[in-house]
This record gives structure tokens, sequence and C-alpha cells, in this order.
């Protein structure tokens, strides 16, 4: 997701100084954090590996927490709990605006990371950091005005509401944004009163460790921000516990659907940010170039692994070939390579399996009958030090019909299918005609058309002439089998924290018995 703020930063400002260089980086500190240090796991016997992509690297080794890791974490959430949501808001917010402050002036440090560990260029690594910042400074503003009603009722008795925080949060995240998802989850948890226990994806194990001595530093009490490592059965453990109040968890579709049956057993509230299928409109009256941008914008970033992408690009047919021929020139353009470069602008994909999955779907969309415009292939970078990294080209599909595997399904990868389409009525039938509702965009001149078009569909984030700008001041989730619950926004408070009703007597009790 990106902020138009940031693209508007001046370059001299993006092109920072930079000290890491693909190849070198290799993690030797422990990749827990509990207490406020960072620490080995007192038990757990399952060993993870994390790589580089663009190499194919080991980076670093750890051990997926155990049920006893798992406990003393909780229990220092516990303890921290209780000094951290008996502060104001105010004073919560204060301590945001600090660590949003260290994300800042360690920006350049977190991104290359994030880099390393997850394959995005370093161009969008840093935009992932702003709006992670961004996300801090805003839960900031959060904390400093929850606030209750007041409400009058007869004889002068009258009653107040007290939003009061939930406890000990599990926050559960994906590969693809490590460090934003951690911010997003955290900023208002924290902002709310809450402590958090988060669990990165293994494959990404390491940019939320500086997020922990972050928070330390800016004076959150120990414990109120801990790191446990490992896959699903840490999650698992994370989301059976006894005494976690709440998880918000973002990832697949299939995993959301375990999360929720693990919190019902303990009725305990969720927060599930999930996959989509997202659909992209753009009716022949549209800013062409403006739409053949957005498509752009809405299926490169991230190496196509984005969950709101707008991955089914309707194009109503009196402009297909001219879209078509346009898309698959800027798309030949784009620049695969090294992505701590600065001009690089694709990446690696996330890993081995990863990326033999998405040259999967494109081979069965060629036995399909789809027309390969251009990409889906394996690409090696000249580069000799990038020769085992999981790169491919990006990949634009023409010939596409609703009924096939790569229109049907997530990809998670950098594939673009292209859809005729003739009519309003017939593309929005179509746009909703799946299991997600996560996003959806439209691109035309029409006003009246544009938003009676996104009041159709059926998604939860929707963009009209553009695609897949995330400001924190908007809320985001998903429609469907994408989730429910949301992200940022001053929505996000209801999701963090939990309502009191107080009713004051002024006068006699009167009983009926
Ligand atoms: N809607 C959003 O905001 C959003 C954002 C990013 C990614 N996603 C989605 O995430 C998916 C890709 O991420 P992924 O491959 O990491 O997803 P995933 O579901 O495989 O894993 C997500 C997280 O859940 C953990 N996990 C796996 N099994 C678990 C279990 N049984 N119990 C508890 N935790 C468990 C994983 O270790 C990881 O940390 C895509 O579908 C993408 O669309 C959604």
């Amino acid at each position: 997701m990106l902020s138009n703020a940031f693209l508007r930063r001046t370059p001299a400002r993006i092109a920072a100084a930079m000290s890491f260089s693909t190849g070198t980086f290799s993690n030797s500190q422990p990749l827990n954090f509990r207490g406020g240090a960072r620490l080995q796991p007192v038990d757990g016997t399952q060993k993870e590996e994390a790589f580089e992509p663009a190499t194919g690297r080991v980076i670093a080794t750890f051990t997926c927490s155990g049920a006893k890791e798992v406990d003393l974490a909780i229990q220092n959430a516990k303890q921290a709990f209780k000094i951290w949501s008996q502060k104001s808001g105010s004073e919560r917010g204060r301590v945001l605006l600090e660590a949003a402050r260290i994300i800042r002036e360690r920006e350049n440090e977190i991104a290359a990371l994030e880099t390393i560990n997850n394959g995005k260029s370093i161009f969008e690594a840093k935009i992932d950091v702003y709006t992670s910042w961004q996300c801090l400074e805003y839960s900031a503003g959060l904390a400093g005005n929850l606030s209750g009603q007041h409400v009058q009722l007869p004889g002068g008795s009258f009653a107040y509401t007290r939003r009061e925080p939930l406890g000990v949060c599990v926050g559960i995240g994906a590969w693809n944004y490590p460090f934003q998802i951690a911010c997003w989850k955290s900023g208002p948890a924290l902002a709310c009163g809450n402590a958090m226990v988060f669990k990165p994806s293994p494959f990404t194990p390491l940019s939320v460790l500086l997020l922990a001595e972050i928070f330390a530093e800016a004076g959150v009490p120990p414990g109120l921000f801990n790191v446990v490592q490992g896959g699903a059965s840490t999650g698992e453990l994370l989301c059976k516990h006894p005494d976690v109040a709440k998880v918000s968890f973002t990832g697949s579709v299939p995993t959301g659907s375990k999360i929720m049956e693990m919190a019902a057993h303990g009725i305990k509230p969720i927060t599930l940010e999930l996959g989509g299928k997202s659909p992209l409109i753009i009716f022949s009256d549209c800013v062409l170039e403006n739409a053949v941008k957005g498509a752009m914008m809405g299926n490169f970033l991230t190496q196509g692994e984005v969950c709101c992408n707008g991955t089914r690009v309707f194009v109503q047919r009196e402009i297909l070939d001219k879209f078509t021929e346009e898309v698959v020139k800027r798309t030949k353009k784009i620049k695969i390579g090294d992505p701590l470069l600065e001009d690089t602008r694709m990446g690696p994909l996330i890993n081995g399996p990863h990326l033999q999955k998405v040259l999967g779907f494109i081979k069965k969309a060629k036995e399909e009958g789809v027309k390969v415009l251009c990409g889906g292939e394996l690409y090696t970078p000249d580069d000799p030090k990038l020769k085992d990294g999981y790169f491919m080209t990006p990949c634009v599909l023409g010939n596409c019909r609703d009924d096939m595997t790569c229109v049907k399904e997530e990809i998670f990868g950098p594939v673009m299918s292209i859809l005729p389409f003739d009519t309003e009525e017939e593309v929005l039938e179509r746009a909703n005609n799946t299991i997600y509702g996560l996003a959806g965009g439209v691109f035309t001149r029409d006003i009246q058309r544009a938003h009676r078009v996104v009041a159709g569909l059926q998604a939860g984030v929707c963009f009209i002439n553009n695609y897949n700008m995330g400001p924190v001041e908007l809320p985001f989730g998903g429609y469907k089998k994408s989730g429910f619950g949301r992200e940022n926004g001053q929505v996000v408070v209801e999701y963090y924290s939990q309502l009191k009703t107080v009713c004051v007597e002024m006068g006699d009790v009167e009983s009926v018995f």
C-alpha cells in the first residue's frame, strides 16, 4: 500500500545513504524479545531458517517457540499491561510519538533489513517504513482522544461509558509487509492500552525485532511488546492461550479459518486480514494513461505479493487493444534485479517454493487457454551474486475467462489477468463473482458511474481513478472471505478496546420486591 505523500518526497531524501549490500548480511542475534530484551526461547524443538530471497542464502536460523516460551511472553505482557493500561491516553500517545520519531531516524536500516529478508525493492521498503511510523503517529493521536459518552437519565441519574483496553493481544503477521503489519497491529493496540505478543511469519522473522527495540527505547514498560518466533504450532499456542484477550491475524483464508475456530473456543474477538482477488474495472471513457498506471500499481508492487492487488483487470472492449499494448510495453520495462539498488523496481519473490507455485499458476493458465502477453518466466539477473535468487519476469495474461484458475485464485505473484467486458451491469456482476472482497477499483471520467459502481462492489476498500493507495487515516479491511475487522482509521479503536457502561443512581433504589 502506498502513500501519495511519500511519492511526493524529493528524490534526494529517498536516495539517502545506504550501508548494506546484497549478499553480505547475516543475523547473529537472538530473535525472540521478551521483558524488554532479545533472548533465545526457553523451549521449542523445531529449527527454522530464514533466507535472503535475492541470493538464496540462509541469513538467520532460529528455534520455533514452544509452550513455555509462549506462556512466558504472555505472562510478561500481562505484567506490563497492569502498568500501561493505567496511563492516560496522552501519556501513551507520547511514547508512540517517540517510537515514530526513532523509526524515522532509523528508516534506512529498517528498510534495508526488510529488503534483505523479503526481497522487495528498497524504494518500496522505504514506503513501508513511511506508512509504519505514520501509523504510530496516527495511533498516538487516537490514544489522546479515547473517550466515552455521558448520558442523562430520569431524576438526575446518569450513565457514562468507558472505553477500556482488552488485555494481552496477539498479533500474527504475513511475510509480505513484515514491519508494516507489526506497526499496523501494535500501534492501535498499544494506543488503546493493551499489551501485545507478536509472531511474524517464519519467512520474515527479522525486522519486527527492530520495532521491539524501538518501543523499548521509546519508553514502553518491559514486556509490553514481545516477539515469539515460529510457524503454525507456535501460532496455535498463542491463539489457544487462556490469557490472550484478542487475536489480530494477517494471512491466508485457510489459516484465518483455523484462527477463527481456535478463537471460538475461547470466545475471543479477532481481526482477520485475509487474501483477495480484487477487480479493477476500466471503462472506455477513462484517462487511459492513468488507468494503465493504476493497473501497474495494482499488480506489481512487492512482486505482486500484495493482498489487495487488482489482479482481475476488466477492460471495456473498445479500449482493450490500446490498454493491453500500453500495459505490456510498460511491464516489459520494469527493472528487475538487486533489490537494494535504488533504481530497481522489482526484486525476487519470497522463496523457491512460492516462486514455483506462481510459475505453476502460469503453466496451468496456458493449459487452460490464456495467451501470455509478456513475462511469466524464471529470470536470472546478470549480477553473479543473484544467480540463486527467486526472480521471475512480471507477467500479463490475455485471452482470460472468468472460469480460469488464474482468474479465480489468489496467485500472490506478479501476474495480471486482463478480461474484456461490454456493459456496466455485466462487469459488476462478474467483478463480484468471487469468494473474496478485499478491494476493488474503477477508472472512468463519468462521476455518477464511478460512485454507482463502487457502491455495487462487494469489497471493503475501493478506489476511484487510482489504485493501492493506503493512507493510515483510512480504515482497511475486507468483505466476504477476505475477513472482517478494520486496521487504521478512527474505527480501529473498536477492534482494540471494549466499552463499559456505568449507571449512576442519584436517588433511592425502587424495588419491586
Ligand atoms: N488483508 C490483508 O491485510 C493482508 C495483508 C498481507 C497478506 N495477506 C494475505 O496473507 C497471505 C500470504 O501470507 P502467508 O503466506 O504468510 O499466510 P499464512 O496464512 O500461511 O501465514 C500467516 C501467518 O499465520 C501463521 N500461521 C500459519 N498457520 C497457523 C495456525 N494454524 N495457527 C496460527 N498461526 C498460523 C504463519 O506462521 C504466519 O505468521 C495471502 O493470502 C495474502 O493475501 C492479507
